[in-house]
């Protein structure tokens, strides 16, 4: 017999930073600014339960939490009882300054706090505890709530469907680089906290453009993001009414996974990167036999799928069957003695629904006389943070008024048949109503996942003392939680005749029947542990499928640096593909011309006597003429791929093809023309030298598999010509070998910045490095424009053998050479930005034609959220210190 040696050595777990919208935890400073108050917080109780599982029951992994700390609020003692109370001060007056000695001791508590959890709530020491796993994401401004508002004010209604007239005006302008500050924090946050190895986790929609700015951030190609959206995710036709929708999809298609509650969500999402990003999708099933998309955008993939968020059912057991619960649900029993009791808790928004509830129990009482007197409906409506809104002020009224109105027509003096709570209540007493309830009653127009059906659903599993076993739930059919608790009595809330005879029902229901319904609801009820396992174990498969195909992910650009080194650099060359890159792709070649905005930038660009600005594209010269160098002569021109040049400032061309061969054409042309043929939809688009064969407006698949011929054709004979054959976007192009993008870098680079070009000598690598530029910025989009990366990195290898010491303060010769298109493509470019668009952004911010904040991945903040470095951050700096020295002045009584 052998025996194996047992490996006791503690097994090393995943780490995983988890980012949320707000730490789960109320804080609150007293008077002396040292006197921490930290509490729980309430709501988002299914997230905080898988954050709770991950912190004290996995064994499986170590995570880290990132999360902006709330608004902190002050406290004062009370003169007479010294009791610390919420201090009634208008929170946009507070500064709140803060030493980095404060900030620290701030993180230490709730570092401890969440320690001394882990030991009051563990008895096991299966892990190790990890203590430095909270990462306070700090935004200490006046105002505090500015960093909710545009996820709060534009995202959230048009992601529920309520469609806010938006203008696009100052105010939202305002909250839209507010909203980008926010996710930049969280970025530079990760960055402090981020390991090679790590997962990072992002929930819901405060951190939509988090994904990408990771990506831009982290030089790391292994990078795993996943993504959870816990809203509900509208249909395109809500959705594009977002001014912007491109930005906010280009922050999370960074994602490699981004997961919704449901099938039909995500099919949503699906259909706005189709609209929106011109991205194209494969569905397929996943393992738990719901859809899944391998949704192409930008030349990369992303997976897209569902998997509804569950509930910690055996906590909400534990705590809901103990004796102080008992005696609460005994007395509300005596308090309704004969009586049905309905139940209902929502926050009071527009879209839980309570008005609608009120409205189909009123129908109820209507159309079944007989259970008047005999039914309670006792429905807490928990104040969300906006009560001052006119929206909310509106429906605090509704609310009131269907109240009253019901307790006027069918109460009396001695009852009153709607019980209604305008309050948050405790977590004992609403366990105490889930248990009591005879019938619970959920009627939301929208929401991603209802949580209190599944609690609901999870009491009633539980044989008491009480015959509340098994009682009925009604639920909106359009109630996120509807897919998963298929057999709850599912109806629509708008139809009120509708819910009151579901209503009647389910109360008319007899125990085998209702035990029936829980036996199969209770099966449909997902569990938190589940949940956060399956998310994190397919995260982690992600992870390792990629190990092995050797994934390359390129980090988007890094615009910060990219814009100092702008600033600093006095030679700069910018050297920019055309078709894909400064414009969009589309359907028809001659379609592709400047917009006014990319007119405006190259002029712009132009106008600065440091720049040399040259447009490097496979187009022919009469098009480059036609609509660049004749409107812009101080461009550079390079048209067929490298064959000829249009020096800056000069009308004149060369062609550098001049000496060769050109009988190929006629052959080439031959096979394409007969593609042509097979092929509806097809041209040939006949250049000076190159020919490009156009499959884009033919049917795909045909298209794509005639390409595949025609090159495979052309191979076959071209070798003798010396030509290369090339695989386009939707096209086949062929010109000589000799002549490519890459040869006029290199000549462009190797050259005295800003004199005139000899064409038809060689270059010369014996130049000073003070008189080649300091700053290229080359963009392409295509195969092509491979050669001039390759040619910028062939250089730069060069020079850091040839000038090991002159390298410019971020360790390199700035140069930035940039493929436009997803991290995943594959490329030897060292960065990237998605499209067209974003690289007209880019150039905007150089020319200073686009504020800072107009798009995430701009610029580095400071912790209070100013731009670093900034007249505002050092202005910021400067008040913290007098304030400190006031405060200290203030304590032991000095002038100051
Ligand atoms: O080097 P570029 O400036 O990127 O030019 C490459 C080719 O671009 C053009 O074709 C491509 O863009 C068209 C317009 O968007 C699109 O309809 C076509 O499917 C693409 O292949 C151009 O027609 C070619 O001559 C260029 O070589
Ligand atoms: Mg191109």
């Amino acid at each position: 017999m052998t025996t194996t040696a047992q490996d006791n050595s503690p097994k090393k777990r995943q780490r995983i930073i988890n980012c949320v919208t707000q730490l789960p935890y109320k804080i609150q400073l007293g008077e002396s600014n040292d006197d921490w108050k930290i509490s729980a917080t309430t709501g988002n109780s299914a997230l905080y339960s898988s954050l709770e599982y991950l912190q004290f029951d996995s064994t499986e992994y170590e995570q880290h939490v990132v999360g902006w700390t709330g608004e902190i609020t002050r406290t004062e003692r009370n003169l007479f009882t010294r009791e610390a109370k919420e201090k009634p001060q208008d929170l946009d007056d507070d500064p709140l300054y803060l030493t980095k000695e404060q900030i620290n001791g701030l993180t230490t508590t709730l570092q401890d706090h969440m320690k001394s959890d882990k030991e009051a709530k563990t008895d096991t020491t299966q892990t190790a505890p990890v203590t430095n796993n909270v990462h306070p994401v700090w935004l200490l401004r006046k105002n505090q709530s500015r960093w909710r508002n545009y996820a709060e004010k534009v995202i959230w209604p048009t992601f529920h469907y309520i469609l806010n007239p938006s203008n696009e005006g100052e105010q939202e302008k305002n909250w839209w680089y507010d909203y980008v500050k926010f996710n930049e924090a969280y970025a530079q946050k990760i960055g402090e906290v981020y390991r090679k190895g790590d997962i990072i986790w992002i929930h819901d929609y405060y951190l939509l453009l988090l994904p990408q700015l990771l990506r831009m951030k982290f030089n790391d190609e292994s990078i795993i993001i996943g993504y959870f959206h816990h809203a509900p995710w509208p249909s395109n036709e809500y959705f594009r009414c977002l001014p912007r929708r491109k930005q906010i999809l280009d922050g999370l298609v960074g994602a490699n996974r981004i997961c919704f509650q449901n099938e039909s969500f995500s099919r949503h999402f699906v259909s706005s990167c189709k609209r929106s990003l011109d991205a194209t999708a494969k569905k397929s099933k996943n393992s738990s036999n719901s859809d899944q998309y391998q949704v192409s955008v930008y030349g990369g993939d992303v997976l897209v799928d569902s998997l509804p968020i569950g509930v910690n059912t055996t906590q909400i057991l534990k705590d809901a069957f103990t004796k102080d619960i008992d005696s609460k649900v005994l007395s509300i029993k005596q308090a309704y003695q004969n009586k049905k009791i309905i139940i209902g808790r929502d926050r009071l928004d527009s879209v839980r629904g309570v008005v609608q509830k009120l409205r189909a129990f009123e129908t109820f009482l209507a159309m079944y006389p007989e259970w008047r007197d005999q039914v309670v409906l006792i429905q807490v409506s928990s104040p969300i943070a906006n009560r001052n809104s006119p929206q909310t002020i509106r429906l605090e009224q509704q609310v009131n008024e269907l109240v009253n109105s019901i307790n006027s027509e069918y109460g009396n003096l001695n009852f009153s048949p709607v019980q209604h709570y305008y309050m948050r209540i405790p977590k004992d007493v609403y366990l105490s109503l889930l248990r009591v309830a005879d019938l619970c009653l959920i009627t939301s127009v929208r929401d991603g996942m209802n949580t209190t059906a599944l609690e609901y659903v999870t009491v009633k599993s539980h044989m008491s003392n009480f015959s509340c076993y098994g009682n009925p739930l009604i639920l909106s059919e359009f109630s996120g939680s509807s897919n998963v608790l298929k057999d709850a009595i599912v109806v629509n809330p708008w139809d009120s005749v509708a819910v009151a005879k579901s209503i009647n029902m389910a109360l008319k229901l007899d125990k085998e029947e209702k035990s029936n319904l829980e036996s199969k609801l209770w099966k449909e009820v997902p569990t938190i542990q589940d949940w956060t396992n399956k998310f994190l174990s397919s995260l982690k498969e992600q992870a390792s499928s990629d190990d092995d195909v050797e994934r390359k992910m390129t980090p988007a650009l890094n615009r910060p640096v990219l814009l100092e080194n702008y600033k600093q650099a006095k030679r700069r060359l910018f050297l920019f593909d055309y078709d894909g890159t400064l414009t969009p792709i589309v359907k028809d070649p001659a379609a592709a011309i400047p917009s006014a905005r990319l007119y405006t930038i190259l002029q712009k660009l132009c106008a600065d006597p440091h720049n040399q600005i040259w447009i490097i594209s496979g187009r022919d010269q009469k098009f480059l003429n036609k609509w660049l160098g004749g409107k812009l002569p101080q461009l550079g021109l390079s048209a067929e791929h490298g064959c000829f040049m249009k020096d800056v400032s000069c009308q004149d061309w060369v062609n550098l093809t001049e000496k060769v061969d050109m009988s190929w054409q006629v052959r080439v042309n031959e096979v394409m023309e007969e593609f042509t043929t097979r092929t509806p939809g097809s041209f040939i688009e006949r250049k000076k030298v190159a020919l490009t064969w156009h499959y884009r407006r033919t049917v795909p698949e045909l298209g794509e598999f005639h390409a595949k011929e025609l090159k495979e054709k052309l191979l076959s004979f071209t070798d003798d010509f010396d030509l290369e054959v090339m695989d386009g976007k939707a096209n086949i192009e062929v010109r000589p070998r000799f002549v490519n993008k890459g040869e006029i870098v290199k000549r462009l680079v190797w050259h005295q910045h800003g004199k005139p070009q000899d064409m038809l000598k060689g270059i010369s690598e014996k130049l000073p490095k003070d008189e080649m530029p300091d700053f290229v910025l080359c963009l392409g989009d295509d195969f092509t424009d491979e050669d001039m990366f390759r040619q910028l990195n062939t250089i730069e290898t060069c020079w850091k053998e040839k000038y090991p010491d002159q390298k410019n303060q971020w360790g390199n010769y700035g140069f930035y050479p940039v493929t436009v298109g997803s991290a995943s493509k594959k490329t030897v470019a060292k960065a990237h930005l998605t499209d067209p668009q974003q690289v007209l952004e880019t150039l905007g911010l150089l020319v200073g034609d686009v504020s800072l904040f107009q798009s995430a991945g701009t610029v580095d903040l400071d912790s209070r959220g100013h731009v670093k470095n900034s007249e505002s951050s050092l202005k910021s700096k400067l008040a913290s210190k007098a304030y400190v020295m006031k405060r200290s002045a203030s304590y032991t009584g000095a002038k100051v």
